[in-house]
């Protein structure tokens, strides 16, 4: 475990120079960055911002521990899968800390809000086994039966985060104040609940409605002490940088796609060999990947985030535009595919 902490913050301050001190490229290549920390760029990633943000000294979070808990969790991060391995934990965690440093929300959000929605998108996706929650029901498994069907991976990737927390050495909140400890607790199982893509349109109603009232106000976020106002808009915050893919450079978005549709294909191989309905876009015979690329953009993504620099930041034009040349590019293809035979 030592040469682990040293190895690893080799990395970090290469890491930091790498990029002179400040990881706020919207288009970091995480895939990259992965290859660069030999498969640790979660743990590398996270540290740096936790440095980046003094939440180790704000939290009295000790380094060893800090480095011991985020190596085991990167750890649990299921290899085999093509998409939601510790690099797409990456990823999130990395949108989401850039996301936080946009200016509309400098000044907006708590250090023990700020500690919350990073430990999230850290966690979020943890021991994933490359299925969706809709399959883990259909085929009767552990998991399924263990949470009774009821966003079945999220309430998973919440108790592993938490009962990992336990081991040795890994107690990134000892030196927390139970009442603190309590509070980060229930911030994260609602923001990792709600990542759960069955909430989507309740979030994003609820997201709408927060417009409407915003803009009777008309001045930029201000957020009322209610915790169900603030922890509303931290879910979104997370939901959105899950879903971000499609926000990325396509030659990074594209790499997504490789990947999610691998996993993807891969549960339709199973439920094809259990002679189950093959779940939609998981037949690798008959699924038209930018069809259905265009389809994510305009019923979840854009409007996802359109809603959000509604919200939040008006000026995020350019993801707004990355998202729109996307899909354009994607709607090109597919029209190509259907006149060319
Ligand atoms: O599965 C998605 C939600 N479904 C809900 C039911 O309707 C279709 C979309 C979201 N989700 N959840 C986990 C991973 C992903 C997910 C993440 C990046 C994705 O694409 C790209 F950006 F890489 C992605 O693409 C799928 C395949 C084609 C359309 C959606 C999916
Ligand atoms: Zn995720």
């Amino acid at each position: 475990a030592v040469e682990t902490m040293i190895v690893i913050s080799i990395h970090v301050r290469r890491l930091d120079k790498m990029m002179n001190g400040s990881l706020t490229d919207w288009n970091l290549s995480v895939f990259t960055l992965d290859k660069m920390t030999n498969g640790r760029s979660l743990t590398v990633m996270a540290y740096t911002i936790f440095k980046q943000r003094d939440l180790t000294k704000k939290f009295n979070i000790p380094h060893a521990t800090l480095l011991s808990y985020l190596a085991l969790v990167e750890g649990h991060y299921n290899p085999m899968a093509s998409y939601h391995n510790h690099i797409h934990a990456t990823d999130v965690t990395h949108a989401v800390h850039v996301i936080l440093k946009k200016a509309p929300l400098l000044d907006v959000f708590t250090d023990l809000e700020i500690l919350s929605v990073i430990f999230s998108s850290i966690i979020h996706d943890v021991d994933h086994p490359g299925l969706t929650n809709n399959h883990l029901i259909n085929t009767n498994s552990e998991l399924a039966l263990m949470y009774n069907d009821e966003s079945v991976l999220e309430n998973h990737h919440l108790a592993v985060a938490f009962k990992l927390m336990q081991r040795n050495q890994c107690d990134i909140f000892c030196n927390v104040p139970p009442k603190i400890r309590q509070r980060i607790r229930k911030m994260t199982i609602d923001m990792v609940l709600a990542t759960d893509m069955s909430k989507h349109m309740s979030l994003l109603a609820d997201m709408k409605t927060m417009v409407e009232t915003k803009k009777v106000s008309g001045t930029g976020l201000q957020l009322s002490e209610n915790y169900n106002e603030r922890i509303q808009v931290l879910k979104c915050l997370l939901h959105c940088a899950d879903l971000c893919n499609p926000a990325k450079h396509l030659p990074i978005y594209s790499q997504w796609i490789e990947r999610v549709m691998q996993e993807f294909f891969n549960q339709g191989d199973i439920e094809r060999d259990l002679g189950l309905d093959i779940s939609p876009m998981c037949d690798r015979h008959t699924a038209s990947v930018e069809k259905s690329q265009v389809g994510f953009i305009d019923f979840i993504v854009q409007p996802l985030w359109e809603t959000w620099a509604e919200l939040v930041d008006p000026y995020c034009n350019d993801i707004l535009d990355e998202i729109e040349t996307n899909r354009n590019y994607f709607q090109l293809l597919s029209d190509n595919n259907e006149t060319s035979p």
